[in-house]
This record gives C-alpha cells, sequence and structure tokens, in this order.
C-alpha cells in the first residue's frame, strides 16, 4: 500500500506542477489516472516510483515498484534479454526464466536477442514493460502504456494488468484516452493543473460534445479528449471532452471527415 497525502512539487523555482494530492493504493487495486499533456501526470508517477521528491506533503508506505516511464531508454547495446536478466539481478532475482517467455508472450520482433538500440519505439516499450514486471512488483507504475503498442500487445498489457491485480499487487496507470483508463481501472481519477480529483468508474460526467462525422477520415481515437468513437452508418460517432472540441474538429476536417452535426450531449 502506498498513500500520499497532500502532496504538492514544483521544479526548482516554477509554479507548482502538483497541489494537495492525496491519493491511496491499496493492494490488488488498479487506479487509472487521466490527463492532458503537461498536467503533471508523468511527475505524479515519479513520485509514486520515489524517483522524485515531493516538494510538500508526505509519502507513506515504500512498496517494492516495477516502473515503466513514458520514455524508455532504450539505446544501449546489449540484447533485450541481456538487458532484462541485468535489470533483474539488480532486483535480486534468481529465477531469469520468465524472461524469454514474457519477451515470447508480448512478440518483441527479433525476439530476446535483439539489441535494444535497434529496436522501435513499441518494441522498446515492450521490453519496458517486461523489466516493470519481472521484478515482481508490490506496485505497478506504467506511464502511458498502451500508447505506441500494436493491438495484440494492446491484449497482453491488459492480461498483465489483471494478473498483477490478481497476485495482489497495486497499479496505478496514465493515459489521455477516456475510454482506456475506464476500462482497465477499478478507480479512475483526473489531473488537471497538478490538481487530482475522482472521476466516477464507469461514467465521466464532465461535459462533452457529441459529433458525426461522415465519409472516410483517419482514426481520432488517440486525439485528445475524445472519449467514445462508435462506428454508425457511413460515417462514425464521437464523443469529445468539450474542452478539446474544438482540436478534434479541426482534426477531423483535416483527416478528410465531414462534419454533419455538432452537440452538447449529457455524458
Ligand atoms: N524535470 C523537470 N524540470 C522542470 N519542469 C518539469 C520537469 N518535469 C516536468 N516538468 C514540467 O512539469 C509539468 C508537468 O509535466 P509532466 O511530465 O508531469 O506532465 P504529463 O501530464 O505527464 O505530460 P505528458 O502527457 O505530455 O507526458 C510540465 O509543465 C513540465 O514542463
Amino acid at each position: 500500500m502506498i498513500r500520499l497525502e497532500g502532496v504538492g512539487k514544483r521544479y526548482g523555482r516554477g509554479e507548482p506542477v502538483l497541489e494537495g494530492v492525496d491519493l491511496v493504493v491499496p493492494p490488488g487495486r488498479v487506479i487509472g489516472i487521466l490527463g492532458t499533456n503537461g498536467s503533471g501526470k508523468s511527475t505524479l508517477l515519479r513520485i509514486l516510483a520515489a524517483l522524485s521528491r515531493e516538494s510538500e506533503g508526505r509519502v507513506v508506505g515504500r512498496p517494492r515498484v516495477g516502473y515503466l516511464p513514458d520514455r524508455f531508454p532504450a539505446g544501449q547495446r546489449m540484447s533485450a534479454r541481456a538487458y532484462l536478466r541485468h535489470m533483474a539481478r539488480i532486483h535480486g532475482l534468481a529465477d531469469l526464466s520468465a524472461i524469454d517467455p514474457l519477451l515470447a508472450r508480448l512478440a518483441l520482433v527479433g525476439g530476446p536477442r535483439s539489441p535494444l538500440r535497434t529496436l522501435s519505439k513499441g518494441n522498446a516499450q515492450k521490453v519496458g514493460l517486461a523489466q516493470a514486471v519481472l521484478v515482481d512488483p508490490e506496485l505497478l507504475i506504467l506511464d502511458e502504456p498502451w500508447s505506441g503498442l500494436d493491438v495484440e500487445a494492446h491484449a497482453v498489457l491488459g492480461e498483465l494488468v489483471a494478473e498483477t491485480k490478481e497476485r495482489g499487487a497495486g497499479v496505478v496507470f496514465t493515459d489521455h484516452r477516456a475510454p482506456v483508463v475506464h476500462e482497465h481501472a477499478d478507480e479512475v481519477f483526473r489531473i488537471d493543473h497538478g490538481r487530482l480529483s475522482a472521476v466516477s468508474s464507469t461514467v465521466d460526467t464532465s461535459p462533452a460534445v457529441r459529433m458525426v462525422l461522415h465519409g472516410t477520415g483517419g482514426d481520432l481515437s488517440a486525439e485528445p479528449g475524445v472519449r467514445e468513437v462508435v462506428a454508425e452508418g457511413a460515417g462514425v460517432v464521437l464523443t469529445v471532452e468539450a474542452g478539446n472540441a474544438d482540436a478534434v474538429l479541426l482534426c477531423a476536417l483535416n483527416g478528410g471527415w465531414s462534419v454533419r452535426e455538432v452537440a452538447p450531449c449529457s455524458r
């Protein structure tokens, strides 16, 4: 268990990046944190992982942590297998037999012998994920883990989160897409300008806009603020957070969609 009490953070003399954050991560619970770029998600996760120090408040509990950073540093010469063995030994794990099966499960392109510096962003992310789960963490911390992964690895990541929860560890992850967070989390929070607030675990009640788009344009599901994309008739219906509606509309038009309807909606 880990608990943040009134945690604040500022870098140097800058404006506060986090303010008054209270958060409990109980064992066997998955916490999802929503937030736009620069809202303070990574800073919060680094404090949970004890990689950054809070400027105010306190952190109670120091569980064994597995941590996937937002940018996994994969520039080394060593192979994925050698790197993971090295990390496992640092964490005092004697049994290294789980490494190759985990990389196979994540379908690491090129296999365990691939040098880290030759890996694509998504494949480097798989190695980052492997190093986080291999240490048998009591608290698994994942910074935007779904971004950059292919569809097959998405499913495996969902399974790894569920298995981690099943064996009684806590999980905290971030994403900017509400549907992704609601799908995998038991409890959902939103961070906005460094302030954390709870969100209903099934329905996000903040103002949203319904957009009906026709034609065939690009995928908009990963755009900030897009909660839901449903195929309907000759196009798609989007539910978008009100604050992101203008940006998403612009993206839709630039991406080849024709906008048929825009209206406020209740969820
Ligand atoms: N080491 C640092 N030194 C100074 N400022 C920093 C540092 N790390 C983060 N910041 C600032 O803190 C704010 C929050 O950054 P953070 O990376 O926590 O946001 P985020 O929500 O994870 O963003 P993103 O979704 O873009 O990754 C930003 O304004 C950022 O510029």
